[in-house]
């Protein structure tokens, strides 16, 4: 079984491991950081069955399984198995890739939680990039809880995580709890684990997010995004540090530090009734602003240097950049932030076989100042950033799902209802995904009122 060159090109753009599973439940394509991190052959890997890389004996009727049969994205933690057989813990988002064929594959990106994480360098060495460093040092001494406030992609993980690792916390668990796929259904299961039975699909115990954060750090992302009825329960439970699982009488106790992200305006929200201030209290005791990185033009060329190297070592290809494709970088306004640099980097490395980029190499969206030019994309992901200029800002992997999501409203004339039906996925999944995708359809004004 090979891969297909449309996959290899998602697969470098990932920086945590990342599998792609197809409807036969096999293993279809692995990344190298998935090689490097757990020490797995590629070769080893291809074409085994899809729970290959789980710590326990594969169920029946497994999360790969179940995502053929409804293709509902999901997060899930699981306990899972290195080459050597160690066991370590991951968060595992699950959501569905689609090929050029439109065959649906399913992609898993594996969050590891302690040990074989390799927590990323925070680069920049602008006044404000100095500041924020200093901020979240400072932060890290203390045990208070922050809140980061910055536009997407601008690195509010990552300084997330570079707080952490310098708290007194450091050697505990990095625990990400992603809160915009936590549906109202998923909440409690994921924060708080479950035991075997409490509910249908209750296959076995589970532990909740907030015990394997225990003695480290619970980075609730997108915090805005958590439904307001399952606020008060994250509440309880951040006050006492203390909960239940679902389906368990039994009190569990947790210590955690708490960072939370957000891209909004929380403040507003709760004075317009959509984020109960008691929370944002308890959140907020420290609010610092990651700036956009077009207010730190100057951390753009190391930025560049620092993004292109890993490019270059994931693909095994040295890549560098000509002085006049660097000015087009430094000339444009990144709504997308770091992220968006990453991607135009990397396609733009897909544009210069010769390992050189240079301005042409650079396609900004035709809306920026300098209109990108008709191009030869080789890869699907590529053709979107080209196709859909507000998609600049997603990963690959996002891209190629917007795509997909894109095409189904064509296919229903743009009926959500019929859209959400069609992909097994509640209309409310549909509006966050649409909403985070930024593709606004006429339906999408008057449901999502934002
Ligand atoms: N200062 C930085 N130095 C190096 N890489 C960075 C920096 N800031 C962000 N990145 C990279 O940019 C990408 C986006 O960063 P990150 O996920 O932390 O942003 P975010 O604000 O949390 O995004 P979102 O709002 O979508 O959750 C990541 O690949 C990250 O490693």
């Amino acid at each position: 079984m090979s891969r297909t060159p449309y996959f290899s090109s998602l697969l470098l753009a990932q920086r945590n491991p990342f599998v792609v599973i197809d409807a036969d439940a096999r293993i279809r394509s692995v990344n190298a950081s998935l090689e490097t991190t757990l020490g797995y052959d590629t070769s080893e890997l291809i074409g085994s069955p899809c729970c290959r890389l789980d710590a326990s004996a594969a169920e029946d009727d497994c999360r790969h399984r179940r995502f053929f049969r409804d293709l509902e994205p999901y997060v899930e933690t699981r306990a899972m198995a290195d080459a050597r057989g160690e066991i370590y813990f991951a968060q595992i988002q699950g959501f569905p890739i689609v090929d050029g064929q439109g065959q649906v594959f399913l992609g898993e990106s594996l969050h590891l939680f302690q040990g074989q994480r390799q927590p990323g360098r925070m680069i920049g060495r602008s006044e404000q990039m100095r500041g924020l460093a200093q901020e979240l040092k400072r932060a890290a001494a203390t045990d208070v809880s922050v809140l980061l406030q910055g536009e997407t992609g601008s690195g509010k993980e990552l300084a997330a995580e570079f707080l952490h690792q310098h708290s007194t916390r450091a050697s505990g668990p990095f625990v990400v709890v992603d809160c915009t796929v936590l549906s109202e259904d998923l909440f409690e299961s994921e924060l708080f684990g479950h035991v075997k039975g409490a509910f249908t699909g209750a296959v076995g115990n589970k532990t909740g997010l907030l015990e394997l954060a225990d003695t480290g750090t619970l980075f609730l992302d997108e915090i805005g995004e958590l439904p307001l009825s399952q606020q008060p329960k994250l509440l309880r439970a951040l006050e006492s540090g203390m909960f239940r699982q679902v389906g368990s009488t039994k009190i569990r106790q947790a210590n955690v530090r708490v960072v939370s992200a957000t891209h909004r305006d929380l403040l507003a929200m709760v004075q317009q009734g959509r984020f109960r201030q008691d929370l944002y209290y308890r959140l907020a005791v420290l609010p610092l602003a990651i700036p956009p990185l077009r207010g730190r033009r100057a951390d753009i060329p190391e930025l560049t240097e620092h993004l292109l190297q890993e490019i270059s070592a994931q693909s095994g290809h040295p890549y560098r950049i000509t002085k006049d494709a660097l000015r087009k970088l430094l000339l444009y306004q990144f709504p997308g932030n770091i992220r968006e640099l990453r991607n135009l980097l990397h396609l733009a490395t897909v544009l210069s076989p010769d390992g050189v980029i240079n301005a042409e190499a650079i396609r900004l969206p035709v809306t920026a100042e300098q209109p990108a030019s008709p191009s030869i994309v080789t890869s699907e992901a590529a053709e979107l950033l080209h196709e859909h200029p507000s998609m600049t800002t997603l990963s690959p992997v996002e891209a190629v799902e917007a795509k997909y999501i894109l095409q189904l409203l064509q296919r229903h004339r743009g009926s959500r209802k019929e859209v959400a039906a069609s992909m097994s996925i509640s209309e409310r999944t549909l509006y966050r995904k649409l909403k985070r995708y930024r593709l606004n359809t006429t339906d999408e004004r008057t449901h999502s009122g934002s």
